[in-house]
């Protein structure tokens, strides 16, 4: 393609081969960025132009048969071996096969892959190596390597996600990254490279980072022991933004079609409207339309963040790194959550036709809910966000400022809903504010009271873990709606390019609060007489919208191709479409297929059935 800005290449895959997860996707996705954030220069050197120029092909090994969530449960080894300088790869149990890497069981010819690393007889935890699986020359698996498809799945069927393991694979100690961790003599050009690529950071910093080790293979400990997670915080800050394009899709595919289809005579002898008109296909799809745009915001400022403070840890300053693993943690999953259910009403609001391939909705469907489980499963990523609550919870009542977007924490709960009939943008973040500072007082004090109680830490967090995940799910969503609203009002968007926003935006905080109703109110934080503020505004905001709603999922800019849908087409042409691809079936190329002559003629017409046949009943 020659398009060298990543971001790029992957928006031009997009269109190319819209929701088709590439066989080389991994490769871009993760094993490229693996390479230009956990190499040492020198590796760099001799990597990347190879995985550039597809001289090397590779993916991302860590998930195995037996563990996918916790890391550090891994049990592929990697021992060094002093006397000839090389690591020992092996997976020394059923379960420590990895399983489910994609692009792995027959495109990549190599992976990096997360083993733990044990040195002098020691473990030092989770660490990557670069690990070459097939030949060069002809593609054949290498000795001392397993390697296949691991079958048909839900969904991703042009992925090749696949299994691997080593038999005792001896790899160059070069082989291992070693950005921020070392084992074996770092050669003096590698620390002055680094240096120079760290110029600015304090002396001390470097000693501490880039301590001198002896080649019998004492282990050089990185600033944190995270930086080796880097890749997959990479991936989450991505994935915001792609749950939102998949949700953004569905809804310009369904309220399109929304806007042709006509059903139901709305009064006996009256004309057939378009369901668009129907009020309940309204609340089941602008909510969604206003979280598409939601999710799109975020995405930017979770991927803008993500760069920022990348920036930061390459200069050794890892300050920021908590805040955007919870970030990136938490707004992954929400956003993954949201978006699948969202496409799933999108098909379901579409009939019969929606059940079709031919609708383009299964197939976005499939392309966006493993998002929910592939880069850390959900629940266990809004729990690492609730984890980073817990600590900003007990900062604040110490009296500690607490950065940023976290600010709400600790305010004082002792205080009423300013909502009036207006509806203002300001009462709204102020509702999604005290939900999430409440959730979050709740579960810190139910862990209280359980440690109080006589339970142990652990014991403390599961017996918390509900509100946690409650908490974490609050917060996440106060990020979205105040994200939404700060992006409203601080954009010089034209007077009626703000109207419209600014009332798809409200709808977004009004339906969400009208949908978890219960955490708002349960401390009579909003009075019933608030919430009909909330319901009357709600059902208005939907004939406000009605009159843009096509031109706002027309906004979003998908072309056909992309969107590859006879229902969602720009020309609004959906039954010519579909009767067209309905022809074109494969199964329609005949007019009477095969298996009629094997299944069905014997049964119809026996008598005319030939001798063969008979003798095949027999
Ligand atoms: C430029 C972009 C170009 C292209 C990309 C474009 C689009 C991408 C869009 C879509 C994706 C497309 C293709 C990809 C398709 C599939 C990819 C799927 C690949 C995979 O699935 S790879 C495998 C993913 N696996 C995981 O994510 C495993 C999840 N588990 C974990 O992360 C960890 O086990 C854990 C965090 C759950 C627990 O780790 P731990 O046990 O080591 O830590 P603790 O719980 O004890 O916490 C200790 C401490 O550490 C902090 N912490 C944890 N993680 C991080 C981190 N990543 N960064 C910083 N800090 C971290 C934690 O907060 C604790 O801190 P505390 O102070 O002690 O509280
Ligand atoms: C389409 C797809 C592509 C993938 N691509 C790759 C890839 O390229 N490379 C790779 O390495 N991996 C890949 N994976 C694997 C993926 O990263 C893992 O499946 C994911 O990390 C979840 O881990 P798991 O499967 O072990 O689930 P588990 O962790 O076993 O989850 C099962 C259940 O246990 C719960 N649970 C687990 N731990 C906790 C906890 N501490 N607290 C509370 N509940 C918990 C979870 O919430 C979940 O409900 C892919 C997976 C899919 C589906």
């Amino acid at each position: 393609m020659g398009i060298t800005d990543m971001q790029e290449a992957f928006y031009y895959r997009e269109c190319a081969a819209a929701h088709e997860n590439s066989p080389l996707g991994l490769h871009y996705a993760m094993f490229l960025p693996t390479i230009n954030k956990q190499a040492t220069p020198e590796q760099k050197k001799k990597w990347l132009p190879l995985a550039e120029n597809y001289k090397m092909i590779g993916t991302y090994a860590q998930t195995e048969l037996g563990h996918g969530t916790f890391i550090r449960g891994l049990e592929t080894t990697a021992t060094y071996d002093p006397k000839t300088k090389e690591f020992i790869l092996d997976s020394p149990t059923l379960t420590s096969k990895k399983y489910w890497p994609g692009c792995l069981g027959k495109t990549s010819n190599h992976c990096v892959v997360m083993a733990q690393l044990y040195t002098q007889g020691k473990s030092h935890g989770p660490h990557m190596f670069m690990v070459q699986i097939r030949s060069m020359e002809d593609h054949s698996v290498l000795p001392g390597i397993e390697v296949g498809v691991i079958g048909n799945k839900f969904g991703y069927g042009t992925n090749d996600n696949g299994f691997l393991s080593f038999d005792k694979l001896r790899i160059p100690r070069e082989n291992m990254l070693m950005r921020y961790s070392q084992v074996g003599r770092i050669p003096r050009e590698n620390m002055l490279m680094r240096y120079s690529q760290v110029s600015r950071i304090p002396r001390e910093n470097m000693l501490m980072r880039y301590s001198q080790v002896h080649e019998d293979g004492t282990y050089v400990k990185p600033q944190n022991a995270k930086l080796a997670y880097g890749s997959m915080v990479l991936i989450r800050s991505s994935i915001v933004s792609d749950a939102a394009r998949g949700l953004a899709q569905a809804c310009v595919i369904s309220i399109r079609y929304s806007a042709v289809r006509r059903q139901t005579e709305a009064y006996p002898g009256g004309e057939e409207p378009q369901i668009l008109d129907y009020q309940t296909q309204q609340y089941r799809l602008f909510p969604l339309l206003a979280s598409a745009y939601s999710l799109q915001l975020a995405g930017k400022y979770v991927f803008n963040t993500y760069l920022e403070v990348n920036d930061q840890i390459e200069k050794g300053n890892l300050e920021s790194m908590p805040e955007l693993h919870a970030l990136s943690a938490g707004l992954k999953a929400f956003s993954t959550y949201e978006a699948s259910a969202g496409i799933e009403v999108c098909r379901i609001c579409c009939g019969g036709h929606g059940y079709s391939q031919a609708s383009g909705l299964p197939k976005i469907y499939v392309d966006v809910v493993p998002g929910c489980t592939y880069e850390g499963e959900n629940t266990v990523m809004m729990l690492q966000t609730a984890r980073y609550l817990m600590k900003c919870y007990s900062r604040a009542k110490q009296g500690q400022k607490l950065p940023g977007f976290v600010q709400y924490i600790g305010q004082n709960l002792n205080k009423k809903s300013c909502m009036s009939e207006e509806v203002a943008l300001g009462c709204l973040v102020m509702a999604y504010e005290h939900r999430a500072a409440r959730l979050v007082e709740a579960a810190a004090m139910r862990m209280q009271s359980l440690i109080q109680g006589g339970k142990k830490q652990h014991e403390a967090w599961n017996g918390s873990s509900v509100q946690l995940f409650w908490a974490a799910k609050a917060h996440c969503h106060l990020f979205c709606v105040k994200n939404f609203v700060d992006a409203i009002q601080a954009k010089s968007l034209s007077s009626k390019t703000v109207t419209v926003m600014k009332s798809v935006c409200q709808l977004y905080g009004v339906h969400g609060i009208l949908e978890n109703l219960g955490e708002f109110m349960q401390d009579g934080f909003f009075s019933g007489e608030q919430v009909g503020y909330l319901q009357r505004k709600m059902l208005a905001l939907f004939e406000n919208i009605r009159p843009n709603a096509v031109a706002l999922v027309d906004a979003f800019d998908y072309p056909d191709m992309v969107l590859g849908s006879c229902l969602g087409r720009y020309d609004g042409q959906v039954y010519q479409a579909l009767y067209d691809y309905a022809k074109s079936a494969p199964m329609n190329q005949t007019e009477i297929h095969s298996t009629y002559y094997k299944h069905l003629k014997p049964l119809i017409n026996p008598e005319t059935t030939s001798d063969a046949m008979q003798f095949a009943k027999l």
